[in-house]
């Protein structure tokens, strides 16, 4: 029987519990979830302040304590380049073969639907909870941002200090 793959592009700055519901909601549709860690060379900014290599941890680890099968997943950083256009190629030469995208960004959506994909667009879960940015914001503030996200990737970013980070990166020289 044919494996079937979906990718999952994102930056996961930080990984939260709507991601976690879209992986949930990957693995319900499809056999394996290729979870593509974007802009993999970014980070130590406001708006990406995880390595790849860190993102890569805190969602493993948030993905196993809620149970999922990481059998299941891929995880797989892929930098970004200059060129919208060749963007779902380059990304192709990262990954194993896959026959779906689950995004509910526009320009990803555009990029692989040309590109002859079909897009699996997830509902919004909580959106108005669950967004990065604002659980940045938090962090920032010192405002409680563990609820928003999976207790295992919680513990990894403490861990990590990416609290302080971003509160040092919004220091003045
Ligand atoms: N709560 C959510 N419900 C459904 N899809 C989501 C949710 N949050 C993010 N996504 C989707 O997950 C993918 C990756 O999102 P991304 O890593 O940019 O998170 P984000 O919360 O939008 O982050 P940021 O605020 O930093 O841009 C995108 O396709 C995005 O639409
Ligand atoms: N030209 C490119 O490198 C290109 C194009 C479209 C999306 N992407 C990346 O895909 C990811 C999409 O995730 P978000 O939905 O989190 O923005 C980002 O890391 C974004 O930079 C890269």
């Amino acid at each position: 029987m044919k494996v079937l793959r979906a990718v999952i592009p994102g930056r996961f700055q930080p990984f939260h519990k709507g991601h976690l519901q879209l992986v949930k909601w990957t693995l319900e549709r499809v056999n394996e979830a290729i979870i593509v860690i974007g802009s993999a060379q970014e980070s130590h900014t406001l708006q990406n302040p995880m390595t790849a290599g860190e993102r890569i941890l805190a969602i493993r680890k948030g993905l196993e304590c809620e149970g999922v099968d990481l059998k299941r997943i891929y995880l797989i950083p892929v930098p970004d380049i200059l060129m919208n256009s060749a963007w779902v190629a380059h990304v192709k030469t990262y990954v194993p073969p896959f026959q779906y995208v689950v995004s509910r960004n526009p320009l990803v959506k555009i990029l692989f639907e040309e590109a002859g994909y079909s897009i699996l667009e997830p509902p919004p879960f909580d959106r108005e909870k669950y967004v990065a940015t604002n659980i940045r914001l938090m962090m920032i503030k010192g405002e409680e941002w563990k609820n928003y996200i999976p207790r295992c990737t919680a513990e990894v970013i403490e861990e990590l200090k990416i609290p302080h980070r971003l509160k040092k990166l919004m220091e003045r020289d």
